[in-house]
């Protein structure tokens, strides 16, 4: 039921327990145990911070529909509170702080983040204490890239996520990114990168070279690399970070003499251009999934991870193969499959390929190495545009932040980047390198949470909304409006007791917004889960 799946708050059961938050943070959940420093009183959000009727129309994909049942609006939260029974019972009773409650009365829940945030794990965040900063800096999903280290090392890292999400309390969902067939080099020997200076000449090989590795020498992972190139091709490191030009090719080495010098990152792709154009020819021939790609989603389906992203996807088949795959292999899992737009084919079938994936993600680092630089802010509106048009989440990622890899402050143009991607409406924003191996990966998050946080109160109060064409929720999910609302009937009837007190109209328009917005970036984690999307409204 890929229309469910947006790219707004996790879903969560309708009892949370918020872990760890400075009282001056707004609960995002249903219910809500805030640190109590004076007597507490118990109170029941019956309602998420996403029904506000301003935020969730903020930035809604799907964002900004509201279509589907009734809002919650920060002035009829009190009336909501009052209906809170005393007494929950059974049900995890909530303690909020006296003074937190009249905060949550006055603000409601406008200061909550509407734009989610996605950070790459890799050696920089890898560990429990690490990933639980994210998590607390308002991480909503750890990507795990399958280019990069064992599958026992993105084990781990699943593990810790869930652990954290059920020992702590949060809701960070997985999604695991698989490596794809592109050319890309080896592993550098183990060395963190390679400097590549004017002039040098390196050599390309499809060799694989005992340790240490030889100097100069690059291995490369595709074995039809040295008959492909030609001499007098350009070779581009990481979309032309590090330039060559090839000199000579010797069996299977090709020499290429540095032309652009830079820093070479393990794993980076490799793309070779002729004439002022792309090679493709044979990459157009590799399968979009390779087999390791397979046994990686095998991984990847075992471990109930929440999102697979595909890279260079090239039409809908592959996205349709393998949801069928998917729903195959894991009987009643609700996978999503994210599309990675990061080809010159992946723009020619655009619209097809949304249409049959969950979601997709525009993944400028590669399309920046495929289509000229100048062509990806225009090619990022466009998909972020055809995605709030067909109502699927969409992901604007790479180089966000980039020099927060290296330094602790943004520069300027990165700011404005970021701002762009969420006042397009990206529904969620991803870090990379920042978050992987950078110095400064909570830094970075803060970052893009702040700017999030800023272009969406800009949202609000400019009703910018209003001058955004989106499709009528009710023509576009015209088959998913009433399963939602039989769905949230459903919940209701399970729910029932715990919800005693409140007029049952009111729950059925909430619970069904609820499950409409809100049922993407989750973890299967059937403990209670809370965001960490909140911030003070003086921050805002
Ligand atoms: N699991 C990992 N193990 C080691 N390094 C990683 C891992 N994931 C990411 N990285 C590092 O972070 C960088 C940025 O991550 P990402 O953008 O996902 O990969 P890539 O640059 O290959 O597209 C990578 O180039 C790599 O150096
Ligand atoms: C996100 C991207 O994919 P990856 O990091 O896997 O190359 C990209 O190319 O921008
Ligand atoms: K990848
Ligand atoms: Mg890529």
């Amino acid at each position: 039921m890929s229309q469910s799946l947006q790219f707004f708050t996790p879903s969560r059961p309708p009892y949370l327990t918020l872990p760890k938050l400075p009282a001056t943070s707004y609960p995002h959940s249903s219910v809500i145990k805030l640190p109590s420093k004076r007597h507490s009183t118990t109170i029941t959000r019956l309602l998420s911070s996403d029904l506000d009727a301003t935020s969730s129309q903020v930035l809604a994909s799907g964002n900004g529909q509201s279509g589907v049942g009734g809002v919650l609006s920060a002035d009829n939260v009190g009336a909501v509170l009052s209906h809170a029974p005393s007494d929950l019972g059974a049900v995890a009773a909530i303690d909020v702080d006296a003074v937190t409650e009249a905060e949550l009365k006055e603000n409601g829940f406008r200061s909550t983040r509407r734009t989610k945030l996605i950070c790459t794990i890799g050696p920089a965040t890898c560990g429990f204490e690490q990933l639980e900063a994210l998590a607390v800096g308002g991480m909503n999903v750890a990507r795990i890239n399958m280019c990069h280290g064992t599958r026992e090392w993105h084990q781990t890292v699943i593990e810790r996520v869930r652990r954290l999400n059920e020992e702590k309390g949060f809701a960070v969902a997985i999604m695991m990114d698989t490596e794809g067939s592109e050319i890309h080099m080896g592993d550098l020997g183990g060395a963190a990168s390679a400097k590549a200076e004017d002039g040098e000449i390196w050599t390309f090989s499809v060799r694989a070279f005992d340790s240490p590795r030889p100097e100069r020498t690059v291995n490369v992972n595709y074995d039809g690399f040295a008959e492909d190139v030609k001499v007098g091709d350009e070779l581009l490191v990481d979309g032309g970070m590090v330039r060559f030009e090839v000199i000579e090719k010797i069996g299977p080495d090709v020499k290429c003499r540095c032309t652009d010098p830079g820093l070479m990152l393990p794993r980076a792709n490799l793309t070779f251009w002729r004439d002022g154009s792309l090679v493709r020819e044979r990459n157009a021939m590799l399968p979009t999934i390779s087999s390791k790609d397979w046994l990686d989603i095998d991984f990847g389906i075992a471990e109930g991870v929440d999102f697979i992203a595909i890279s260079f996807v090239k039409s809908a088949e592959v996205i349709n193969h393998l949801k069928s795959y998917i729903a195959a292999r894991s009987r009643g899992s609700d996978i999503a499959v994210i599309a990675k737009i990061e080809s010159i084919d992946s723009l020619k079938n655009l619209e097809e390929i949304i249409q049959a994936s969950d979601g997709a993600m525009v993944a400028r680092g590669d399309l920046g190495a495929q289509i000229p630089l100048e062509q990806v802010p225009s090619a990022q509106q466009k998909i972020v545009q055809l995605c709030r048009l067909l109502n699927k989440p969409v992901i604007v990622a790479s180089q966000l932040l980039e020099s927060m890899i290296e330094y602790p402050t943004p520069t300027r143009a990165e700011v404005a980047d970021v701002s762009e991607a969420v006042r397009q409406r990206a529904d969620a924003l991803m870090l990379s390198g920042e978050s992987a191996m950078g110095q400064y990966p909570e830094k970075a998050l803060a970052v893009l949470r702040s700017v999030s946080l800023r272009i969406e109160k800009w949202w609000r109060e400019e009703k910018c909304r209003e001058a955004m064409e989106l499709p009528d929720v009710g023509t576009s999910f015209a088959d998913s409006i009433s399963e939602e609302i039989c769905n949230s009937a459903a919940k209701m009837g399970i729910h029932k007791d715990r919800l005693h007190g409140l007029p049952p109209i009111t729950l059925s328009t909430r619970l069904s917004h609820l499950c409409f917005y809100n049922n993407n970036f989750c973890p299967k984690a059937s403990e209670p889960t809370v965001g960490s999307d909140t911030l003070p409204s003086e921050l805002l």
